[in-house]
C-alpha cells in the first residue's frame, strides 16, 4: 500500500528513510494507518493542534494528483472507524447502515457535499471528532457515541502527533504542500469550531439524554407506583370481590332471614289480630264490667244512703240493743259454760263408750263360750231325748177369722199352756185341749173312744199363738247350725191345712216375719262366714223339690211344656256318707241367702196349689227345701290334715193332714159356701188326701219303726216322702217337727189327732245322731 502523504520522488519507500521510514512502514498495515497517511504533510505552526483536517474529497484530489499512484490505495477501502463522515441529526439523515456509512465514504460524502459549502463541508468530515449520533434515545448509543469519541480522539491525538511527526519531517517537503498545509489548517480550524459546535451539540444531547433519564426514571417511579396502584386496585378489586361475594351471601342471608321474619311477623300479627281480638273482647268485658261496677256502686251508694238512715235509725235501737246483748252475753256465757259441762261429758261418755266395747266384746267372748256351751248342751239333749224333737206350734186366731163375730164371742178352741209361767226349758212344754162342747163330734169321730173333756200334751217345746218366728227360730237355730257341722238335720213342718205350716216354714216377706227355712239358711252361710277364720271354706247346693200324689217334681226345673213326658226322679242314699241324690234334678250352687231366697221365690211359682175347701190357698202336697252343705278345712300346716264335712239340711212343708172323715164333714160345709162340689173334684181332693195321709202314716210307721230299736225293718220305701228323707231320719240324724195347731174350736178334733201323732213320735228314741266328717278321705 503507499501512503497518499506526499513523499519525495527520490526516497525509496522502507528501505531508504531514515527517521521516517517506521512511520511510513507502520501506516503501510493497520488500516488505521492509511487515514494518517492521507493526512496532509505540510507541517503545522507550534502551538496549534498539530491536527488539521481536510476534507476527504480534497484530500483524496489532492492524494490522487500528488502522491504516486503506484502505492495509492483507493479510499473506498479505509476502515470507516478511521473517518467517519460527520451527520445531521438522525431524524434529518437518509437511513443508511452503519457499515455504508463507515465504508462507503465517497458515497457518502456526496450527498454532505452537496448540502454545505464545499470547503466546510470537507473539513467537518474529515475531522477526528466526528459528532455522535443524534440518536440519543438509548443509553447504548450514547455510550457507543462516547466510544468512538474517545477513539476519535485517540485517533485525532495519534493523528496530530504523525502530523507533527510529518510535518517536521516533511518541512523541506515541497511548497506546494505548503498551501495545501495552510488549506488543510483553516479547514481544521473549520473541524474545531465544527467539533466545538459538535462538542456543544453532544453535551446538549447529553443533557437531553440525562433529562431524559431523569424523566425516563420518575416515569420509571410513575410506572411503579402506577402498577402499585394498580396492583392496590386489583387488590382492592378482589377484596371487594370477595365483599360483595360475601355481601352476596349475606344477602341471602338476609333474604332466608326476611323471608324468615316475614312468616314470624305473619305470625305475629295473627298473634297480634288474636291477641287484639281477646284484648278488644277484655276491654268490651271490662267496660261491661265497669257499667256493672258502675251501676254496683250507685246501687251500693243508694243501699248506703239507705243504710245510713237505717244505721241512724240503729244507733237508736242501739242503745235498747245494748242492754239485749247484755243479756246475751250473759246467755252466751252460759251457754259456753254448758257447752264446756257437754265436752266433759262427751268425754265421760267416751271412756263410758270404751268401756262398754270392752264390755261389748266380753260379751261376745261369754256369748261365743255360751253358743258353745248351748251346742253341746244341744248335743246333750239331743243324746237324752233321741234324735227326734218335737215342737208345738198353736197359730193365733187369724182376723179374717173372727169376722161377723159379736162382742165376747169366739171360735177359738179352749187351749191352755200350764207351764207357759216357767220360761223354757223348764217351763213351755205343756199344751192342753179342752173339747166340752164338741163330744159329740169326736164320737162321730173316733167312733166308741172312752169320751175326754181335757187332753194335756207334753212336748219338748210347746209354742203360744203369741210366739214370733224368732222366738222359734231361737230353738232351731242350733240344729240348722247342726248342719255346717257335717250332720243330717231334717225339720219337717206337720199339721193339718190352715195349721199354720208354711207360715212357719217359709214365712212372711219381712224380716220380722221371716219363716225357718230363711233363717236356718242364713245361719248356715252365717257360720260358715265365722269358719273361715278357722280354715274351712263351705260350698252349698240347693235343692227344692214336691211330692204330690207320691210323684216327684224338680220346683227348681223349668215349667214343662203343655204335651211333654213327665220327668222321673230315682231316688238314691249314698252307703258311706248317707248323702241322698234323686236323679234329674237341679240343685244349683248357692252363695248367698239372696240366692237361697230366690230360688224358694222361683219355687214357690210352681208349687202345686189347689183350692180346698179348708183353705183356699192350701197345699196338698209336701214340699222338701234340701241345702247341701260342704265343709272343707285346708291344714294350718304342712303336713296336716284336710278335714270334709258333709251335711243335709232337710226343710219340709208337709202337706196338710186332715182326715177324709173332716174332708167329708167339711164337703158339705163347702156346698153350703158356694164352693165347688162335684164329684170329680171332690174324687180329686179324696185322692190327694188319701196319698197325703198315706204318706203321713208311712212317716209315723217309720218313725215308730226307728223306736223299736236297732235292727228292726224300718218302712222307709212306704212312701216316696219317708224314702227321701230316710237319711234325715234315720238314728245318723237330727230331727224336729213342728206341729202346727188351729187353734179353732171347728178343728179341735184334727189337732187333737195331730197331738196324738205328734206325741207318739215324741216318745220315740231313734239313736243318736252321727256327723258325716271326712279325714284325708277316711270316714270316721
Ligand atoms: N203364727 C202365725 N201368725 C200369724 N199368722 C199365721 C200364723 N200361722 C199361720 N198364719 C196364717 O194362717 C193362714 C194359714 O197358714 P198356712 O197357710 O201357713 O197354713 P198351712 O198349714 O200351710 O196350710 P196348707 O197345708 O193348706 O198349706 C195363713 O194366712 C197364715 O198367714
Amino acid at each position: 500500500m503507499t501512503s497518499r502523504l506526499p513523499r519525495p520522488q527520490s526516497s525509496p519507500e522502507p528501505k531508504t528513510a531514515g527517521g521516517f521510514a517506521p512511520s511510513l512502514k507502520r501506516k503501510v498495515v493497520p488500516e488505521e494507518d492509511d487515514i494518517a497517511s492521507q493526512q496532509p504533510t505540510s507541517k503545522k505552526p507550534a502551538g496549534s493542534s498539530g491536527f488539521r483536517p481536510k476534507p476527504l474529497e480534497a484530500s483524496r484530489n489532492a492524494t490522487t494528483n500528488s502522491a504516486s499512484t503506484a502505492t495509492r490505495k483507493p479510499l473506498s477501502s479505509a476502515p470507516p472507524t478511521r473517518l467517519t463522515i460527520p451527520r445531521a441529526p438522525a431524524a434529518a439523515r437518509p437511513t443508511t447502515s452503519a457499515a455504508a456509512r463507515g465504508t462507503n465514504l465517497p458515497t457518502a460524502r456526496k450527498p454532505s457535499a452537496s448540502r454545505v459549502p464545499s470547503t466546510t463541508a470537507k473539513r467537518v468530515v474529515s475531522g477526528p471528532t466526528a459528532a455522535p449520533e443524534q440518536t440519543i434515545a438509548a443509553p447504548d448509543v450514547i455510550t457507543n457515541l462516547h466510544k468512538r469519541l474517545t477513539t476519535l480522539e485517540e485517533a485525532h491525538t495519534q493523528d496530530t502527533e504523525r502530523v507533527q511527526v510529518a510535518a517536521s519531517s516533511t518541512a523541506v517537503a515541497s511548497a506546494a504542500h505548503q498551501e495545501q498545509l495552510q488549506t488543510l489548517q483553516s479547514e481544521l480550524i473549520t473541524a474545531q469550531v465544527q467539533l466545538a459546535s459538535t462538542s456543544a451539540q453532544l453535551q446538549s444531547a447529553t443533557n437531553q439524554l440525562a433529562s431524559a433519564q431523569a424523566q425516563n426514571a420518575s416515569l420509571q417511579g410513575e410506572l411503579g407506583a402506577a402498577k402499585g396502584l394498580l396492583r392496590a386496585r386489583d387488590d382492592a378489586e378482589q377484596t371487594l370481590k370477595q365483599e360483595i361475594l360475601a355481601l352476596k351471601g349475606e344477602v341471602l342471608d338476609g333474604k332466608t332471614a326476611l323471608a324468615r321474619a316475614q312468616d314470624e311477623c305473619g305470625d305475629l300479627r295473627r298473634t297480634v289480630a288474636r291477641e287484639q281480638e281477646d284484648a278488644e273482647i277484655r276491654v268490651r268485658r271490662g267496660e261491661r264490667l265497669l257499667r256493672e261496677a258502675k251501676d254496683e256502686i250507685d246501687d251500693k251508694d243508694a243501699r248506703m244512703s239507705k243504710l245510713r238512715a237505717e244505721l241512724a235509725g240503729a244507733v237508736d235501737a242501739g242503745a235498747q240493743s245494748l242492754e239485749q246483748h247484755r243479756t246475751s252475753t250473759l246467755r252466751i256465757a252460759l251457754l259456753e259454760s254448758q257447752l264446756a259441762e257437754m265436752h266433759r261429758a262427751k268425754a265421760q261418755w267416751e271412756e263410758e263408750r270404751a268401756e262398754l266395747e270392752e264390755e261389748k266384746q266380753a260379751l261376745k267372748e261369754e256369748s261365743t263360750r255360751g253358743e258353745e256351751e248351748r251346742r253341746k248342751l244341744h248335743e246333750i239333749v239331743m243324746e237324752l231325748k233321741g234324735n227326734i224333737r218335737v215342737f208345738c206350734r198353736v197359730r193365733p186366731v187369724l182376723p179374717s177369722e173372727e169376722e161377723g163375730l159379736s162382742e165376747g164371742e169366739s171360735l177359738a178352741a179352749q187351749i191352755a199352756y200350764p207351764d207357759s209361767s216357767r220360761p223354757y226349758p223348764s217351763g213351755e212344754k205343756e199344751i192342753v185341749m179342752s173339747a166340752a162342747g164338741l163330744e159329740r163330734e169326736w164320737d162321730a169321730g173316733m167312733g166308741n173312744k172312752p169320751r175326754k173333756e181335757v187332753w194335756n200334751f207334753n212336748f219338748d217345746r210347746v209354742f203360744t199363738p203369741a210366739s214370733t218366728q224368732a222366738d222359734l227360730f231361737a230353738e232351731i237355730s242350733q240344729l240348722a247350725q247342726s248342719s255346717t257341722d257335717g250332720y243330717n238335720v231334717c225339720i219337717f213342718a206337720y199339721g193339718q191345712t190352715g195349721s199354720g205350716k208354711s207360715w212357719t216354714m217359709e214365712g212372711g216377706s219381712t224380716e220380722a216375719t221371716q219363716g225357718m227355712i230363711p233363717r236356718a239358711v242364713a245361719q248356715v252361710f252365717r257360720v260358715a262366714e265365722d269358719l273361715k277364720d278357722k280354715g274351712w271354706s263351705y260350698t252349698m247346693e240347693g235343692q227344692f223339690l214336691e211330692i204330690y200324689n207320691e210323684t216327684i217334681t224338680d220346683l227348681l226345673a223349668p215349667t214343662p211344656a203343655p204335651g211333654d213326658p213327665p220327668r222321673k226322679h230315682e231316688i238314691h242314699h249314698h252307703p258311706t256318707t248317707h248323702l241322698t241324690t234323686v236323679s234329674d234334678t237341679l240343685t244349683p250352687v248357692v252363695n248367698s241367702p239372696a240366692e237361697v231366697q230366690n230360688l224358694l221365690a222361683q219355687a214357690q211359682k210352681r208349687r202345686r196349689v189347689a183350692a180346698t175347701i179348708m183353705n183356699e190357698r192350701s197345699s196338698r202336697s209336701h214340699s222338701v227345701f234340701t241345702l247341701r252343705i260342704r265343709g272343707v278345712q285346708n291344714p294350718s300346716q304342712p303336713g296336716g290334715e284336710v278335714v270334709e264335712r258333709i251335711g243335709t239340711l232337710n226343710l219340709v212343708d208337709l202337706a196338710g193332714s186332715e182326715r177324709l172323715a173332716a174332708l167329708n164333714h167339711h164337703q158339705g160345709a163347702a156346698a153350703g159356701l158356694g164352693q165347688s162340689t162335684n164329684g170329680a173334684a171332690v174324687q180329686e181332693r179324696l185322692k190327694e188326701t188319701q196319698n197325703i195321709n198315706r204318706s203321713l202314716s208311712a212317716l209315723g210307721d217309720v218313725i215308730a219303726a226307728l223306736g223299736n230299736g236297732p235292727g228292726s225293718h224300718v218302712p222307709y220305701r212306704n212312701s216316696k216322702l219317708t224314702y227321701l228323707l230316710q237319711n234325715s231320719l234315720s238314728g245318723n240324724s237330727k230331727t224336729l217337727m213342728v206341729l202346727n195347731l188351729s187353734p179353732l174350736a171347728a178343728h179341735l178334733n184334727e189337732s187333737l189327732t195331730s197331738l196324738r201323732f205328734a206325741t207318739k213320735v215324741n216318745n220315740t228314741t231313734i239313736g243318736t245322731a252321727k256327723k258325716v266328717q271326712v279325714a284325708n278321705g277316711t270316714g270316721r
